[in-house]
């Protein structure tokens, strides 16, 4: 699949801009702070309905303005949909599908799938669990879009169960109406963490050889990465380790989650907060024998890094759900974060993408083999100002235009 057009209307930098896409490579090229990253994150956006940077819709809205729109037009087998975003501050984000009514934005989760690479994928190395609990979860969801309801209705028992436990810590005593009201959120928390948990499980089965085969592609070295998942819904007698739970169904796993619950009352009682479900859990990284966190050299944290995403876009299509949908390869920044020999494997790597937009501060930024690569570049070269010139280099590119705050 592929984006074969973009608009914005108040995104960020940009009062409006529209852009005419084609498959092949795409960069967009200009100075720091133009607004490069600010396209690519509409694009993702139309994917994820978040942003890489942000996690409110605020900071998207042109300053002084009320309301952003984003356009796409998306060619996937043969088909053409078209997708409005509005998004507003304090308010639900909408869609209009194929210019209908507007409906809650997720329901057009699933129409566009997107990978995308950025600096802040250090984050996902050396950041803290919920970093690693969300990659899982928004890959997972890419795949299977039914998961944003399950993730929202766990999340939203979490908050109401922590209430309750803190009602019940502060009054010192577990009351008859606290346990009544408990046991409901427990099996609330049951139900929506079994399928979290279960996804969460299926789905590292599947990235962990493909992780591995895409960081032999990047980087040498006799250590390969591993993945594993401590989870606190098993006794911390067992380990916590995914090895005991992968052959779990859902309903077994919400089993366990129900016994966890009961054994760990007392503790979370006293400490006024959810100690069990997958929102404790941990997504381990290891490198040969080693946790990745705190041990890996920083140029083997960006490989590592580099490979959770390229693994991720491996899984995509290995995926017999995903029905001609390969995803919109994102690469945001990330060569000139790179060494030449890293920067070209990834590049190689990328190479077959039906669709990959890069962003670049300056034309050396771009790797030499994206250019001599089989598939269309075109080069859109965003200024401040004033309207974008564009200019395809080798092979073919329709050419593109932008207009520019
Ligand atoms: N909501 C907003 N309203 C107006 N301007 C904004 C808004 N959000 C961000 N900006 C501006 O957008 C610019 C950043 O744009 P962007 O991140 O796309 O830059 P870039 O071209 O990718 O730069 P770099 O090469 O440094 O990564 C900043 O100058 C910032 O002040």
């Amino acid at each position: 699949m592929h984006l074969e057009s973009l608009s914005l209307m108040d995104f960020r930098t940009y009062r409006s801009l529209d852009l005419a896409l084609t498959p092949g490579i795409t960069v967009f090229l200009g100075p720091n702070g133009v607004g490069k990253t600010n396209i690519v994150e509409a694009v993702d956006f139309t994917a994820t309905l978040g942003s890489h940077r942000v996690s409110s819709t605020a900071p998207m809205i042109r300053a002084g303005a009320e309301r952003a729109v984003i356009r796409a037009g998306v060619r996937r087998a043969g088909h053409r949909t078209t997708l409005e975003f509005v998004l507003e501050t304090g308010k639900s984000n909408t869609v209009r599908i194929n210019r209908g009514s507007p409906t809650r934005a997720r329901q057009a989760l699933g129409t566009v799938h997107t990978v995308l690479f950025s600096p802040e994928d250090l984050t996902l190395i050396k950041g803290d669990p919920s970093s690693r609990r969300a990659f899982l979860d928004e890959l997972a969801t890419s795949m299977r879009p039914v998961l944003a309801g399950v993730r929202a209705d766990y999340e939203k028992t979490v908050r109401q169960r922590n209430a309750l436990l803190r009602s019940a810590r502060t009054s010192g005593r577990i009351t008859e109406a606290h346990t009544a009201t408990l046991a409901v959120w427990d099996e609330q928390l049951a139900t929506a963490g079994a399928q979290l948990l279960h996804a969460r499980i299926q789905l590292i089965k599947a990235l962990e050889p493909e992780v591995h085969r895409a960081y032999a592609q990047l980087a040498d070295g006799p250590r390969l990465p591993s993945l594993s998942y401590r989870s606190s819904v098993l006794p911390e007698a067992a380990d916590g380790r995914i090895a005991q739970l992968e052959h779990f169904s859902v309903a077994d796993l919400r089993q366990l989650i129900l016994e966890a619950c009961e054994r760990k009352q007392a503790q979370e009682v006293e400490r006024g907060v959810s100690l069990v479900g997958p929102h404790r859990d941990e997504l381990e990284l290891s490198l040969g024998e080693l946790p990745a966190r705190g041990y890996a050299s920083h140029g083997e944290m960006w490989s590592y890094a580099l490979a959770l995403r390229l693994g991720s876009w491996y899984v995509h299509l290995d995926d017999d759900r995903s029905e001609g949908a390969s995803p919109v390869l994102i690469l945001d920044d990330v060569f000139a974060e790179l060494d030449a020999r890293r920067r070209d494997r990834l590049a190689h790597a990328v190479l077959s993408a039906e669709q990959v937009l890069v962003t670049a501060a300056v034309d050396d930024d771009v790797p030499q083999v994206l250019r001599e690569g089989r598939s269309a570049i075109t080069v859109v070269r965003v200024a401040p100002g004033e309207a974008v010139s564009t200019g395809a280099s080798s092979q073919t590119g329709a050419p593109a235009e932008a207009g520019h705050e």
